[in-house]
């Protein structure tokens, strides 16, 4: 294992997130010594680990977990199986989880990680290899106190179940039981919560409804397009479509598919699921070029896929009104400028997709306390902090006349602010 600690690069993604939080911070002029702490991380672990495949050959894994900071809590984040995971990526997506974090008053810092792997080469049973020796890899830098990973990108609840029960068969048997959360995410047979699995998608919707309720518009009838139809792309068009939407073009990596008749949601995920989770070959759709997505004429865009999809190249034809940012990190810094002198609205994804850790959360709290709760309590639990995060990041967003994006950064910022001063540590 190698335990990586020093002061970052600026590239990529993590360029990304450092503009977005520079410019937060000298608007609120922000300590100096605190500036330098959330700058950099606190961790970041890289493990390489062998795993036999069925072929018998073995195959070296590079693994990542960067911990980013944890003041307000142990570190929280998701895991992905993507080609495309390495340092760069993992700062960015841990320093995105503080502040989601912050912003929604969770007691959690922010962590995230993953392989860089291509898991669609590989079969189930050595994605359960890989998982396993990716757990014990970890071993001790994770834990439910410490560090507590979740699904994002092409991981799932049967994967969090396999780190679970890896990590918790390393502990002595006294203590096997109450490992469980040092996941979320799992199987609700495994403790996992009802809801979590559409908590993210929820969590979106609730905040285009606000944003529909603030400017006085009727969401019925509005017309969407989604990039990406995994756990956040379909979850969001399940219930955007319950408020009187039509979703009329998709994508993916297999390619864009678009009926201006409506698309339903229950129908594509009955083809995805038989056709290796890929879009491509749905009957009540049409194919259509996927260079031109985002510029199909639609009134609200849910980028839920990748980082870096609309940037200053593709962006300045945008015809949608809003862009709920499902994804993380989707609209580049670039873009953004674009997209908001052009009048379209952009609810930031620190927000707009923070109801998938504020259902983790609860997910570990209901393991904490050993308890099971109902769906219904959970969603409504998942609307009231979300409903009450929009309205803060408004009104902030107001009082400083910036940018949603930059007023969540200093919902989040004034929190860590107020932490480490209330620490005495910088009197
Ligand atoms: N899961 C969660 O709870 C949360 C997820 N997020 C973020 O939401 C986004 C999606 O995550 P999630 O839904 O969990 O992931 P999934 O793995 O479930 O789905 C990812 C989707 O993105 C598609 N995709 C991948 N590459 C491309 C591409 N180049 N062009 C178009 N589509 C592509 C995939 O298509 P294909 O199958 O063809 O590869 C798939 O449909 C990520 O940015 C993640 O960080 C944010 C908060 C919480
Ligand atoms: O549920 C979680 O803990 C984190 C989900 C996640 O990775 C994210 O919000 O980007």
């Amino acid at each position: 294992m190698e335990t990586v600690k020093k002061q970052l690069p600026k590239a990529g993604m993590y360029e990304n997130v450092l503009r977005q939080y520079n410019q937060a911070a000298d608007i609120i002029d922000l300590h100096k010594g605190i500036r330098k702490i959330l700058m950099n991380t606190n961790n970041e672990i890289v493990v390489h680990f062998p795993v036999k495949l069925d072929d018998g050959s073995i195959e070296v894994f590079t693994g990542y977990r960067v911990q980013h900071n944890n003041a307000l809590g142990p570190y929280k984040g998701g895991l992905r199986y993507h080609t495309t995971v390495d340092i760069d990526a993992a700062r960015a997506l841990a320093m995105w989880m503080t502040w989601k974090s912050a912003i929604v008053g969770l007691p959690y810092g922010g962590g995230k990680g993953g392989i860089q792997i291509d898991p669609s080469k590989y079969s189930e049973s050595e994605l359960e290899r890989i998982t396993r020796r990716f757990t014990y890899a970890l071993g001790d830098n994770i834990g439910p106190d410490l560090d507590i990973p979740a699904p994002d990108v092409n991981t799932n609840a049967k994967i969090m179940a396999w780190i679970a029960d890896t990590y918790s068969s390393i502990k002595s048997p006294s203590v096997r039981q109450k490992n469980m959360h040092v996941v979320t995410g799992k199987p609700v047979g495994s403790g996992g919560l009802e809801g979590r699995d559409r908590a993210t998608g929820f969590g979106v919707v609730t905040n285009i409804k606000k944003w529909a309720k603030n400017l006085d518009k009727d969401l019925n009838g509005m017309t969407f397009i989604i990039q990406g139809f995994g756990n956040v792309g379909y979850w969001t068009a399940h219930f955007l479509t319950k408020e009187g939407a039509k979703l009329i073009a998709v994508q993916d990596a297999s390619g864009t598919i678009a009926n201006t008749n409506g698309i339903d949601p229950e129908s594509l995920l009955a083809h995805t699921s038989k056709n290796t989770g890929k879009i491509d070959g749905f009957e009540s759709a049409s194919k259509l070029d996927s260079s031109h997505f985002f510029e199909i004429e639609c009134d609200i865009i849910i980028p839920a896929a990748l980082g870096n999809q609309i940037t200053a190249e593709n962006c300045d034809k945008i015809k949608a009104t809003l862009i709920a940012e499902g994804a993380n990190g989707p609209v580049s810094a670039d873009a953004e400028l674009i997209l908001l002198k052009n009048g379209v609205d952009v609810i930031p994804d620190i927000l707009c997709n923070s109801g998938g850790v504020i259902g983790s959360y609860y997910e570990w709290l209901q393991n904490k306390r050993s308890e099971n709760w109902k769906m219904e309590t959970v969603l409504d639990m998942i609307s009231e902090k979300l409903e009450d995060a929009f309205d803060r990041v408004v009104e902030v967003s107001n009082t400083y006349h910036v940018s949603w994006r930059v007023g969540a950064y200093i919902v989040a910022l004034k929190k860590l602010d107020q932490t480490y001063k209330e620490r005495g540590v910088f009197p």
